[in-house]
């Protein structure tokens, strides 16, 4: 049997002015499926995960989850639904503790929790990262691959269906790489559905089950990564952007 489609995107469209960030945009996402977003600079992957998280609204198209429409909810609905997300650029509180910045992702998120109840579970969520020991400590002081468990962290606090990942690995030095992908493979094999917009092509290939390859807001292919990273038309995409090329 196949399994159920979690995420649907129907023409998904977005313009800035006279950019189309997003042209007219299909996918589904089924169930505990890992799929990546890719293409070049500027083609349109965190634009199309800030429409499904409700952070931009589309300008024409139609986003469902299970089923139901959420293209026009506002963030913090969907949110509640179970949809979260990673940010490129990471966003935390760095004043306050590990365990603080994680706690508020399970009292804000999908399922809410309070008190001592919020806090064993920011503390279960920082193992799953391997930072348990760190806790204490403030954000300031954590190494760049520590800052971004804690961000992985804070959003699985919120118990997320539906995981966007927006370059999660970008930066990272090759041990911390191999930390991260061993890190979302466990994610995935939990059980999770997991949208990867992700620049290193090693994780696309070990991670995803499937990708979508958009170039200037289209999609341009579809399939599993050898498939796509192999396909001319994709290739023609990559060497025709500069900062990839
Ligand atoms: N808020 C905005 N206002 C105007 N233009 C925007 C805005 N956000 C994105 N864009 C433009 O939309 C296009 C798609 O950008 P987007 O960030 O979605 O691409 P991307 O594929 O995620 O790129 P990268 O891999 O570099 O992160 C770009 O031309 C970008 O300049």
């Amino acid at each position: 049997m196949n399994a159920p489609t979690v995420l649907s995107l129907r023409g998904a469209t977005k313009r800035f002015g006279g950019l189309v960030a997003v042209s007219d945009l299909d996918f589904d996402v089924t169930e505990h499926e890992v799929m990546g977003l890719i293409g070049p600079n500027g083609s349109g992957k965190s634009t199309t995960l800030n429409l499904i998280s409700g952070a931009l609204p589309v300008t024409s198209g139609t986003i469902t989850l299970r089923g139901t429409p959420i293209t026009t909810l506002p963030a913090q609905e969907i949110a509640r639904r179970g949809v979260a997300r990673t940010f490129q650029l990471v966003r935390l509180l760095p004043s306050m503790t590990v365990l603080d910045n994680v706690r508020a992702g399970a009292v804000f998120g999908h399922r809410r929790r309070w008190g001592h109840e919020a806090e064993a579970h920011a503390m279960r969520m920082l193992e799953t990262v391997g930072l348990q020991r760190r806790a204490q400590a403030h954000v300031g002081e954590l190494t760049y691959i520590d800052t971004k468990r804690v961000e992985l962290a804070r959003v699985l606090a919120s118990d997320p269906k539906v995981l966007l990942l927006d370059e999660w690995l970008a930066g990272l030095n090759p041990t911390e790489l191999e930390e991260g992908i061993a890190l979302i493979r466990r994610l995935r094999d939990e059980g999770r559905t997991i949208i990867l917009v992700e620049h290193v092509m090693d994780a696309i290939r070990s991670l995803c089950d499937r990708c979508v390859v958009m170039s200037s807001g289209a999609r341009i292919a579809e399939g599993t990564p050898a498939e796509v990273l192999s396909d001319p038309e994709v290739i023609r995409a990559y060497l025709g952007d500069d900062e990839d090329a």
